[in-house]
This record gives structure tokens, sequence and C-alpha cells, in this order.
């Protein structure tokens, strides 16, 4: 018997580590020790060379590495169908805003990240980038569940329930940045909510800050052709425009959606190195366009993969968002061999990590990186025979196919029971919020 002790060792039939010349690892081991992979060898040379108290042996399972949800607002996980079949603008102005406006608090954020949290960890997601109210309260709701966040503290011309305008939402993201800076799974950046709610001069002190600090910045972008023609009626400017003459396109932004984009505009993006972030189930269901991500991907864009919140989606589920991308990419570009299937699962992983500036730390399985992964168990009648792992996971595996999942080495869902949430106090505060809110709507 061997003398390397690890502190987990899993056996895998598959494992696509997500690295340049991998390719799928078949009946190999994976090592970790103090949160990190350690070693990724032939499952018969790791029998011989570890041991660890508790080795899982996943043999009809592909490992992968944790998924990357690049742009969500979890906490609207208590939204979910408050208001479906509407476009953009009559959805958050008619009812998403009122909605947040009455209900949103500390104690709000707290049970619907916590909620949202569930869910995500029961579909594989191990870090998510959230762009919502109360940051501090997510951050605490993240901690809890064992995931890894960056919170993009929101930045708005107009008060909430949170603050009263930018100079409040800026001391609260400087504030949240204070607070969190020691803890290593929680990243805090400024999350400017859109080109149309934030004016130029709240925008230069985000840039001055974020540069300053030294953290991203996430921001809708070009999600509507509504958006687009409203910015040019009132400035005469396309909001890409705009935000290029602020100096705020660079690789520290992460722009989200980005449906509306002409070649100049997708040459200007690769030019920056500016993020983009495609959610495309939220832009399919408001109606909102199609982001053109094949042409991205081809000028060099690095383009990373992301639900949006629950109240659009309606899922948090990025096997299946993946799955849309993919088959969207190609319809759009009339190309079938366009975003194949392990090119959108780096999308949905390393690209995230790359779009968070994470990447030294997570997005794939490497000696050395954070053992944030997940099992996805192939042996069901929908994803047999295997020829492809990752084709299958991608074109026909579901998210209950998630069997486990860890974060730095920590087990979060083992044979998919939660152990770090309480599932029957989940959904009993779901449906406690579920009835102030419907009480609510019928008094209005
Ligand atoms: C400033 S906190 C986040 C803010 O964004 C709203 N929101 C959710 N989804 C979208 C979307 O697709 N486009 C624009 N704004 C969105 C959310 O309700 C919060 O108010
Ligand atoms: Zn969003």
């Amino acid at each position: 018997m061997s003398d390397n002790q690890a502190d987990l060792i899993v056996h895998a039939r598959w494992i696509a580590p997500v690295t340049p010349d991998s390719g799928v690892l078949e009946n190999h081991s994976l090592v970790v020790i103090d949160g990190r992979i350690a070693d990724i060898l032939p499952t018969p040379l790791a029998r011989e060379k570890w041991q660890a108290d508790d080795p899982q042996t996943l043999d009809s399972h592909l490992l992968i590495p944790g998924l990357v949800n690049a742009h969500t607002h979890a906490a609207m996980n208590l939204l979910r169908g408050i208001a479906d079949d509407l476009p953009l603008m009559t959805w958050l102005e008619k009812h998403i805003w009122p909605a947040e406006g009455q209900f949103v608090s500390d104690s709000f954020v707290y049970d619907g990240t916590l909620l949202a949290a569930a869910e995500m960890i029961r579909s594989g997601t191990t870090t998510f980038a959230d762009m919502y109210f109360f940051p501090a309260s997510a951050a605490r709701a993240t901690v809890e569940a064992g995931l890894r966040a960056s919170l993009f503290c929101p930045v708005l011309d107009f008060p909430t329930p949170m603050g009263g305008g930018p100079e409040d939402y800026l001391r609260l993201a400087t504030d949240a940045m204070d607070q969190w800076r020691h803890e290593p799974r929680i990243q805090i950046g400024f999350g400017p909510h859109a080109p149309y709610t934030v004016s130029d001069e709240p925008l230069e002190k985000v840039l001055t800050l974020a540069e300053e600090l030294d953290v991203p910045v996430m921001m809708h972008v070009h999600e509507t052709a509504g958006e687009i023609q409203m910015a040019v009626g009132n400035t005469g400017e396309r909001p890409l425009t705009r935000l290029k003459e602020l100096g705020l396109l660079s690789p520290r932004l992460l722009a989200v959606h980005m449906t509306q984009l002409t070649d100049d505009e997708i040459a200007l993006v690769a030019e920056t190195g500016t993020q983009v972030v495609h959610c495309p189930e939220s832009n399919l269901k408001l109606a909102s366009g199609f982001a053109p991500i094949e042409k991205l991907r081809q000028a060099g864009v690095n383009v990373a993969l992301g639900t949006d919140g629950a109240a659009s989606n309606n899922d948090l589920d990025m096997i299946g968002e993946a799955r849309t991308a993919a088959f969207l990419a190609k319809g759009v570009s009339l190309q079938a061999d366009a975003l194949p299937a392990a090119e959108v699962l780096k999308m949905a992983t390393l690209n995230g990590a790359v779009a968070l500036g994470r990447d030294s730390e997570i997005g794939s399985l490497e000696i050395g990186k954070q053992a944030d992964m997940v099992a996805v168990d192939l042996n069901r009648i929908e994803t047999q025979p295997v020829y492809d792992p990752v084709a299958q996971l991608v074109y026909a595996a579901s998210r209950d196919q998630v069997t486990h999942s860890w974060v730095a080495g920590r087990c979060l869902l083992a044979n998919r029971q939660l152990t770090t949430l309480n599932e029957a106090l989940l959904l009993k505060n779901a449906q406690q919020w579920q009835q102030q809110i419907a009480g609510a709507e019928q008094r209005d």
C-alpha cells in the first residue's frame, strides 16, 4: 500500500479536463489534497500510488470542471414565474421593478440566493456571477452553501430598496469589497445595470474605482433592438460607442447579452478584449434577439455562458443552457459545425473563469487548480450507449444526472443529496415568500 495520503480520490470512467490538448481521459482518477488537484492519472496507477479514507468510484460517470454560470440574479429565484411571456421592458418596468421595489430586502436576497444555490448545486454549477441587490446577503448565503461567487454590486441612477442613488451604490460596493476581501471564494465587482439606467458620471466613477481596486465590471449591454433605438434617438449614439468613449471596453468588462452587434462592433469587442456573456434562453424567452456567437468566437472574443435570472429563463440549468447555446449557434449561423459540444463545455467552464479573471484557480481540471468539479452519471436510458461522453453531456443529458459536486474538494452534493443545505427548509421559505408576494399582488 502507498503512503501517499490524499484527502479525496475520485476514480472516474471519464474525465473531461477542458484543457487544450487532453480530450477525454478514460478510466482516470483525480486526487485532491488541501482543496487542490494534486494528480490526474490512470486509475490502475492511482490505486498503486495514492490512498484516501473514502475513495469515490464513479464507474459510469463523466467528471467535468464545475460549471461557471457567468451571469445570473440568484435571488430572483423567488420571482420565478411572476411574469412570463413578455418583452424585456414591459417585464422589467411593469412587473419586476415594482415587485423588487416592494419586496427586495436583506432577507429576500439571503433566502432567494440560498434557494438558487441549491438549484445550482443540483445542476452542476460551482461558481456563479451574480448581479443583485444586497450583495452581502448573497455572499453570506453563498458561503453557507459552499459555492464560489463573483458578486457584482448594482449601480443605477435611481433609488431602490438598497440605496438612494449612485453615491450610495458605489459606497455600498466598496464596503462589500472591504468586508469580503479575506474570503477566497467570494469576489466582489461593480454591476452598473445597463447603458439605459446608468449615466456617464457614475460610469466614469465605476471605471476609476474598478481600475484602482482591480475588480471586474458587469453590465447588460445591447440586449434588445429597442435599447439601441432608444439610445440613438436620445443621443445619436449606439450604447457600445458610448461605452467605448467612456473607456469601459476592456478585458475587465463582462458585457452581458450583446444580441445586437454590427461587424464593426464585433471587431471593436475583439480589439478591446471585452468579455461577452451569452444568455441564450433569457434572450429567447424575452424575444430579445440572438447573439452572433459564432462570429464573436471567430473574431477571437472570449464568450462565457450564463442563465440570467430564474424570472426570465426560468431555470438555472447550465447543462440545458449549453445545449440551447449549441443549437442556437448552429441555427443562427446556418452551420452545423458551429459551437461543437467540446467548445460549448469550454464556454460553460473555462471561458467563464477567464471572463471573471479566476482562471488561474478554476475552470479546468489541472494539477494545482482548485478541486471544483462535478460528476454526471451517463448510465441512464437517456444517455446510453456512449460514443462520445462530452457530446452525450451537451446533447442528451439532463441536470438530474449530476450526482456529485465538490468545491475546493468539499462535497456539496453526494448521490444527489445536498450536504450543506436543508432542502425542506428551503422549500418552506420559498412557499412563504410566494404567499407574501402573491397576496400583495392580489391586494394591489
Ligand atoms: C441592478 S440589480 C439587477 C437588476 O437587473 C434586473 N434584470 C434581471 N434580468 C435582466 C435583464 O435580462 N435585463 C435587464 N435587467 C435585468 C433585475 O430585475 C434587477 O433589477
Ligand atoms: Zn441579467
